[in-house]
């Protein structure tokens, strides 16, 4: 969908990026990471044109990015950026129907799209739609800024730091809102971010860059258990990467199925890492597991939380 050919941008002399090379398949969620001023935003920036790249080709759907208007471009691709940049004196409707008014959809089908959207992120259509960006709280302007980028189904999602500066409640709200918002539409997504746990929690690949290179690139779990180097196990954090694994699988993949126990149950889906943590705090080596709808489905063990999974 997107491929980077030996690319490169260089500012004042000093390469931002160098000889970048990444191929970003559709569908798939791409997370790019770093330590700051690696180059990540500046990658980001060059998919849709806000940047142009110096050296190297960058395709889109095949074609040389150059040989769209970045207009087009920056329709076909939703872009959500950390500071939102919400128009202050347009309405949450207004806001999020920016490019459907620009594509001249018609009045009916941009209202139906603003409602959706707004509960797809759990706002309010009635209360919100008519209110200005300054009264909403910070999340829920970052939320009107991502039904923005979403508004007319873009082929492509890039999202520049879009939960920052967000208390870490909104933020794992938010991240579940886009995880399935990934799953519904199948389509590709590019975030950047320098939270290794959103990365995890994601990425169908994380592309880790530092000093505007590519250190190393591949799954969540690749990554955590084959480190490049030192520099990438120092990047996950050594000591940390056990349990950063564990954030990896769910308890209803490691669930012994048709087991029965008594007792509050945990999700399904809740992360191994969550389930260690209620294993600790309950003092407890077993725990009921239901599903969405709440029916039992087993019992995890705490044993089993180092075994690989049972259906994953
Ligand atoms: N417009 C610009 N003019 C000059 N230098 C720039 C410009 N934009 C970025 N740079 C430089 O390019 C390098 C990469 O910047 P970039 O913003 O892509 O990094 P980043 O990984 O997104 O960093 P952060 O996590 O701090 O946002 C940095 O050294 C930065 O100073």
């Amino acid at each position: 969908m997107i491929q980077f050919q030996h690319v490169s941008k260089i500012f004042h002399g000093k390469p931002a990026v160098e000889n970048l090379n990444l191929n970003i398949a559709e569908g798939e969620f791409t997370v790019l990471i770093g330590t700051s001023g690696s180059g990540k935003s500046t990658t980001l920036k060059m998919i849709n044109r806000l940047i142009e790249h110096d050296q190297g080709k960058i395709l889109f759907a095949g074609d040389e990015i150059h040989s769209f208007k970045p207009q087009e471009l920056r329709r076909r691709m939703g872009y959500a950026i950390q500071s939102i940049g919400l128009f202050p004196h347009w309405t949450v409707e207004q806001n999020i129907a920016t490019v459907p008014q620009l594509l001249k959809w018609p009045k009916a089908k941009i209202r139906d799209r603003v409602s959706e959207l707004l509960a797809l992120l759990h706002l309010d259509a009635d209360r919100f739609r008519g209110r200005y960006p300054h009264q909403l709280s910070g999340g829920q302007q970052q939320r009107v800024g991502v039904a923005r980028a979403l508004a007319a189904d873009p082929e492509v999602l890039l999202m520049d730091e879009p939960f920052g500066a967000l208390d870490p409640v909104t933020r794992a709200s938010l991240q579940a809102e886009i995880a399935r918002i990934h799953q519904l539409s199948g389509r590709t997504v590019v975030l950047v971010t320098h939270d290794i746990d959103e990365a995890l929690a994601l990425a169908d690949r994380i592309v880790l860059l530092d000093q505007g290179q590519v250190i190393q690139q591949g799954s969540p779990r690749h990554l955590l258990t084959r480190p490049a180097n030192a520099f990438v196990r120092d990047f996950f954090g050594r000591s940390d990467i056990g349990i950063k694994l564990l954030a990896l699988g769910a308890a209803g993949a490691h669930a012994r199925k048709g087991e029965r126990l008594p007792g509050k149950p945990i999700a399904a889906a809740m992360t191994l890492r969550e389930a260690l943590s209620e294993f600790v705090s309950r003092q407890t080596e077993l725990l009921p597991v239901v599903d969405e709808q709440g029916r039992p489905i087993g019992v995890l063990h705490f044993r089993d939380l180092v075994k690989p999974a049972v259906e994953e």
